[in-house]
């Protein structure tokens, strides 16, 4: 690929997304109860909207993290047709250390948040998995009545045709928030720059600073 189809991006950034995204989300008054980081390159954006989602007098919004990794399926035939990507879970939610009222997802208000929305395979996984557990736990613990609302933040959407759906009812409502869209081309998150002040100069001047 060549260099100039590349889209770098600054901390600075990320941050001002980050920003934009929390101010639009309170505007809306949907404010999380939890925010679920997908790792690794959910993190540094759950981190950094959780404080731009603070309000005065409120607790700080937990996180949790859940481990999703693409994994090169090559599969069992030798063709094209059979290399796909599957998802492999590497971490799931903990609510051990929190307190008896956070207990489940049930009855809440969850922003899943992940840095970028490619093929949507990761994001299809994660919602589905989640949507799946609450269901369950309804059904065990007899809460059925209570309504769990999911939302879904990336910083950068990339426009090309997508493996997997989210529902028409989340992208319909507005609970679908990416940053920004972007044409499909290769993003050079700063945390992975080996110069950073190379990188932020290089984001600058696209204008991603
Ligand atoms: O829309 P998709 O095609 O599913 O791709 C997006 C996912 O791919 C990357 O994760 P990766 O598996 O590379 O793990 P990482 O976040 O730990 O780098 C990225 O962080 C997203 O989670």
């Amino acid at each position: 690929m060549a260099e100039d189809e590349r889209m770098y991006i600054s901390y600075n950034n990320i941050h001002k997304l980050c920003q934009k995204v929390a101010k639009h989300i309170l505007a809306r008054n949907e404010r999380p109860d939890i925010i679920i980081a997908i790792t690794g390159g959910g993190m540094i954006p759950a981190r950094i909207i959780r404080s731009f989602l603070k309000v005065k007098g409120q607790k700080n919004i937990p996180i949790q993290a859940i481990g999703l990794s693409l994994y090169e399926d090559l599969g069992l035939k030798n063709s094209v047709e059979t290399i796909g990507k599957e998802v492999i879970r590497t971490q799931w939610l903990d609510f051990s250390a929190l307190n008896q009222h956070f207990d489940s997802l049930i009855g809440k208000k969850i922003l899943i948040v992940d840095e970028v929305d490619d093929t949507r395979t990761t994001l299809h996984y994660a919602l589905s998995e989640l949507e799946k557990e609450v269901v369950e736990q309804q059904n065990l613990l007899n809460r059925i009545n209570e309504d769990t609302v999911f939302s879904i933040f990336v910083l950068h959407n990339k426009d090309k045709p997508k493996k997997a759906d989210l529902p028409d009812s989340m992208i319909n409502s507005g609970r679908y928030i990416a940053a920004q869209t972007v044409p499909d081309m290769w993003l050079c998150y700063p945390w992975d720059a080996e110069d950073i002040e190379e990188h932020t100069e290089l984001a600058k001047a696209q204008g991603n600073d």
